[in-house]
């Protein structure tokens, strides 16, 4: 398999494949959603939304109990489980969706920090949950951690974890940073935006061939961390899990372009089309 190049429909193919007649849900993964706060609880929704349409077998969302009436509406298909997570719970899942929307109330570092030290299947860090690695200086807990960790970020959120203070966003070399960020953290380092590239710490790099500007929306990077974390939770290696994610991400976005515009398409429509970009690439 190349190690460089381009993420497109002939690769995807090769790791998204049809589901057995006999599956049941436990063999479609277990995904834990810890996201959302007070004021975001969308996040949590649709980063739920973006596990469920990508195959997830069950969802649960950790979140502060005062969301729960809005999440269960939002997302009735998920269970609900409180923020402060006990060990076992953690360790039940398949794998971990970290970050949108979780608010920086302090907490998030110490449960961050509990995630890196003791789970060992793969972690989608994003958002918020890369702020608080970046605020709370958490780089070499993530190279020590025996987790499989995929990491998010926005330009924005890439500069903050490289304390590039004060640079313009748009002048950033962006092949060199997901490369610095993926050597300096040892994750995988899906650096968002037109273009995205997937890179990892021993030298591979990715460009996607997907997407659109329809999905310079609020909550579309939310969506994609729970498309990373579903694959993870069905079984795919962390890189396969990003260069696929970010292809069928950007796929979702480009038929919702198709279909509803550029400009009017929001995250939740993104959300809900990405069953259609699995089932254009299994065929049913
Ligand atoms: N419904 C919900 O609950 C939602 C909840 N959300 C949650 O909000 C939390 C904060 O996440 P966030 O991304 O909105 O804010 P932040 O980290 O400050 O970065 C944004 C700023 O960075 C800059 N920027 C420059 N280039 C950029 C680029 N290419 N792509 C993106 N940004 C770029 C640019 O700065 P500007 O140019 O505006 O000065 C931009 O304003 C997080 O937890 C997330 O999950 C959201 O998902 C939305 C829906
Ligand atoms: N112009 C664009 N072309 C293609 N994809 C885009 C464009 N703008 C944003 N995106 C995609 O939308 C998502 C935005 O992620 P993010 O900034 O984290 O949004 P949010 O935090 O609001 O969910 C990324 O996956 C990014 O690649
Ligand atoms: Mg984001």
């Amino acid at each position: 398999m190349e190690k460089t190049g381009l993420i497109n429909l002939e690769y995807v193919n090769t790791v998204i494949k049809e589901r057995p007649r006999d599956i049941h849900k436990g063999d479609c993964g277990k995904v834990l959603v810890i996201a959302g706060s007070v004021g975001m609880a969308g996040a949590a929704v649709l980063c739920a939304r973006g596990a469920l349409r990508s195959g997830a077998g069950l969802v649960r969302i950790s979140a502060p109990g005062e969301l729960y009436p809005i999440l269960q509406v939002g997302v009735p298909e998920a269970t609900c489980v409180p923020r402060e997570l006990s060990l076992p719970d953690l360790m039940a899942c398949d794998a971990i969706a970290v970050g949108p929307g979780l608010g920086d109330d302090g907490q998030s570092a110490k449960l961050i920090r509990t995630i890196l030290k003791k789970y060992e299947k793969t972690v989608v860090l994003d958002a918020d949950g890369i702020n608080a690695v970046s605020r709370e200086g958490l780089l070499d807990e993530l190279r020590e951690t025996g987790a499989k960790v995929i990491m998010t970020p926005h330009p924005g959120e890439a500069a903050r974890l490289l304390n590039y203070c004060g640079i313009d966003i748009s002048e950033l070399d962006r092949p060199a940073t997901a490369q610095t960020l993926a050597e300096k953290t040892g994750a995988i380092c899906v650096l968002k935006g037109s273009g995205t590239l997937v890179a990892t710490e021993d030298g591979e790099s990715y460009t996607n061939t997907t997407g659109n500007p329809g999905m310079a929306t609020g909550g579309s990077g939310d969506v994609l961390t729970g498309i990373i974390a579903a694959l993870a939770g069905q079984k795919l290696s962390p890189v396969d899990c990003a260069k696929a994610g970010v292809f069928i991400h950007g796929m979702a976005g480009d038929l919702c372009a198709k279909s509803l515009g550029e400009t009017g398409m929001t995250s939740l429509d993104l959300a809900n089309m990405v069953a259609l970009a699995f089932k254009q690439i299994v065929g049913k």
